[in-house]
């Protein structure tokens, strides 16, 4: 499937690193760096714009490299990208570890997985079909 792109940024577009990536490596776009303090949040824009087909979102998520190594999260992961949205992608990075991290222009801070979805009608019921685990949840299954 091909998508539409518009790159406004100085950086190649995102690309699959490896032949079964399920992400493409979303990378800053910034004219200076950017120091996130512990708990600092900030929205870092990518410079890019897509058009994706109906029936089709874009997932942003983090990358487990900078997660593990650095702290370095999505507060609203995974952020969604609407088929509809024309705006610049962007991804709210959070630092959960307790020292300073910069990020550069060109880092390759978030994955984007674009993906199916189905979209509901509502067929209001009184009662909902039964089944063996009922309303348990939340451990109900045991640990082990
Ligand atoms: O990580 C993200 C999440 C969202 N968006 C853009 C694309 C998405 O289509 C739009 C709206 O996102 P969302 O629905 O998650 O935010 P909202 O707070 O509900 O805003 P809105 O009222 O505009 O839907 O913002 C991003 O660029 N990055
Ligand atoms: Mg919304």
């Amino acid at each position: 499937m091909t998508v539409k792109v518009i790159n406004q940024s100085n950086n190649p577009l995102p690309q699959y690193q490896t032949v079964h990536s399920a992400g493409l490596d979303l990378m800053a776009f910034i004219s200076e760096p950017i120091t996130l303090k512990p708990l600092q949040r900030a929205l870092i824009p990518t410079g890019l714009y897509i058009e994706l087909p109906p029936g089709y979102e874009a997932q942003i998520r983090p990358r487990s490299g900078l997660a593990f190594k650095n702290g370095i999260s999505i507060v609203n992961a995974p952020g969604t990208i609407d088929a509809d949205y024309r705006g610049e992608i962007k991804v709210l990075l959070v630092n959960l570890s307790d020292q300073d991290f910069t990020i550069e222009n060109g880092l390759r801070i978030a994955q984007m997985i674009v993906s199916k979805y189905e979209r509901i009608t509502w067929e209001s019921v009184s009662e909902l079909t039964e089944t063996e685990r009922g309303t348990g949840g939340y451990g109900s299954t045991g640990v082990k």
